[in-house]
This record gives C-alpha cells, structure tokens and sequence, in this order.
C-alpha cells in the first residue's frame, strides 16, 4: 500500500475585520489530518461552508492571499513547499473543480484542456491525447469546439474530469462533482471514480452527499465545524453501530428522516476550549467541557473523541 496523500495537523484560518479596525480569527480547518493510499478513494464529507473547497485548495497550492495556513501536505513521503505544490498542480495532483465557472467562458473546451503548445507537432500530440481522453468519458468530437456555456451539466462535469485527467495524474482531487446532476450522470460519475481507483490512482472526493461517498469511497472522513471527527470503512456508514463518534452515529441515524441528506444542523462556529460536540453530545462527560480531544486511533479507524481514550488525552 503506497501512501500518496498525507496532510497532517492542517489549519486554515481567516482575519476578520470587525467594528473598524477591530480583528478575529475565523478558523475553518482546525488540525485536520488525513491519508490517500493508491488505488484508494478517500470521501470527505461535510455540510455546505465546512471547509471543503478550502482544504482542496491547500493541497493544490491555491488558497487565497488572505488565508493563513499550518500544519503539513505531503506528496509520496516529501513535505510539500508551496513552491512544489505550483510545480506539480496539473501534473501529479490534479484537481476537478467544484464549477464550471473554472472554465474560462470565452475558450473552446478542447483548447483549454489543451492548454500552451511549443509547435505544431506538439499540438498535433496533444490534441489527439484529448480527444482520446474525452472519447474514453463519452464526449464526442462536436464537444471539442463548444464553449463552457453551451455543455449541460453531466457534459460539464465530464469535461472538468477529461481536463483533469490529461497529464494523467497520480492523485486526484475532486470537489463535488455530483450536485446539480441527473441520476444518470450521478451514476457515471460514481463509476468514473471507482475506475480511476482500479487504475491505481488516489481520489480525494469531497462531498457533502452521504450517498455517493457510502458508494464510491473506500474510506470517509466525516468533518464537523472544521475538525475530522471520525475516519471510518465507507462500509461502516451504513449502520450507526459500527461508527464511533456520537455525532456520525446521530448523523446516521437522523439520515431517513432527512432523506437522507446531511443537514446543515447547528454546527458551533466559534472553537470552545473542550469537544466541538460537546453542547450536542449525549454522552459528553466532565473532560468534554475543556479539553479537547486528538484523533485517537483505533484499529484502521480514527475518532476524535474523549470516549475512546479512557477519559485521558495523551495522543498528538
Ligand atoms: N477568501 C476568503 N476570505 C474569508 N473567508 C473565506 C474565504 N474563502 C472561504 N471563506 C470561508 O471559509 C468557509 C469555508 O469555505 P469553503 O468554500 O471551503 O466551504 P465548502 O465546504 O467548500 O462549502 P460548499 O459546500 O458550499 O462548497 C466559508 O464559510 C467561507 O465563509
Ligand atoms: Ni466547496
């Protein structure tokens, strides 16, 4: 098992202005860590402003100016610096974009999944490197020469996904790829990734469909108010017994009552010095209160959660 992906204890954080002159810190990702092996797709899910998108970000290198980041991506063993993230964007971790509006509306798709050419010949190459990759995902030749507004939603979502996959990446990060999509392209979708995983290749699936990552991933990450709280098998999600954390057993529970949708619920905004369930949890005990608990590994899992450690905090 070859470990592609490995953040560890990342942090993003914005400066708020507020009254004037007056400043706070808003934390979106507090200390969230996370792997992707090869041939191993990795859901993360959480509700809509959890962080996601940001997360993706900080992997490929293109978190706004205004957001300050800690805590460490790696790539296959290396510690990324920003500087490789700009190198290797594009080549070995690619990303699939959450809209359409990444595609530059005034460019025939085909031209800019090309991207620069040195010469005719190189262009000669890689275009028929992309209509091959675009073929392999159903789109014909007419799509080539359309503009972005003109593709429906599956066909946009299978361009985003060609594009990304021309320089045939090692890892791949997807950002929502289902909303907005017909069942039957929900379904191609979920096929697409599976496939890549078979071929050998990572998947970060970012998603806030309960659904599609029971079926697509090999592993979830469920994310609450900008913790991980519990990695768990997708296969474990679909029962409330064999998950750990009181919250995803809550969220499992409440899920045919919701139609089995994650809702936004209440997820605290402001950090507290304790648990970020604690207010919610039923079974929160006086160490709850103020400390805060770390990842706890737990066999090939991971919980978030004083419960799991005896009552004593002693891991980083
Ligand atoms: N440039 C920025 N400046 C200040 N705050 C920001 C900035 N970008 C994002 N945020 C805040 O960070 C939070 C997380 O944003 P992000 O886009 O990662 O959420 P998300 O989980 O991807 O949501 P969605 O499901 O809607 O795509 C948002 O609540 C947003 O307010
Ligand atoms: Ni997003």
């Amino acid at each position: 098992m070859v470990e592609l992906l490995d953040v560890s204890n990342l942090s993003i954080s914005f400066t708020q202005y507020v009254q004037g002159l007056q400043q706070r810190e808003l934390k979106v990702i507090s200390d969230l860590s996370l792997d992707v092996n090869e041939g191993e797709v990795v859901a993360i899910l959480g509700s809509s402003g959890s962080g996601k998108s940001l997360l993706a970000h900080a992997i490929l290198g293109i978190l706004p100016e205004n957001a300050a980041c800690s805590g460490d991506i790696s790539f296959k063993g290396k510690v990324l610096t920003e500087e490789d993230k700009k190198e290797i964007r594009g080549k070995s971790i690619c990303l699939i974009p959450q809209s359409v509006n990444y595609l530059d509306p005034l460019m025939k798709v085909s031209q800019q999944a090309i991207g620069k050419t040195k010469d005719e010949e190189d262009y000669k190459h890689k275009k028929s490197h992309q209509r091959e990759v675009f073929l392999k995902y159903g789109l014909d030749e007419s799509v080539d020469n359309m503009y972005p507004f003109e593709l429906s939603g599956g066909m946009a979502r299978k361009v985003l996904l060609s594009t990304a996959l021309l320089s045939n990446p090692e890892l791949l990060v997807a950002d929502e790829p289902t909303p907005g999509l017909d069942d039957k392209s929900v379904e191609e979708t979920i096929n697409d990734i599976k496939k890549l995983a078979e071929e050998g290749k990572g998947v970060l699936l970012i998603t806030h469909d309960i659904e599609v990552a029971i079926r697509t991933a090999n592993r979830i990450a469920i994310f609450y108010s900008g913790y991980v709280i519990e990695i768990n098998q997708a296969e474990n999600f679909k029962n409330a017994d064999t998950l750990m954390h009181p919250y995803s057993k809550a969220l499992i529970d409440s899920l045919p009552d919701n139609g089995f949708k994650l809702t936004e619920g209440t997820q605290p905004l402001n950090d507290n010095k304790g648990c970020i369930y604690y207010k919610n949890c039923l079974l929160r005990k006086d160490i709850c209160k103020d400390t805060k608990p770390s990842l706890h590994k737990i066999g090939d899992s991971k919980v978030r959660c004083h419960l799991y450690n005896g009552g004593l905090d002693d891991e980083t």
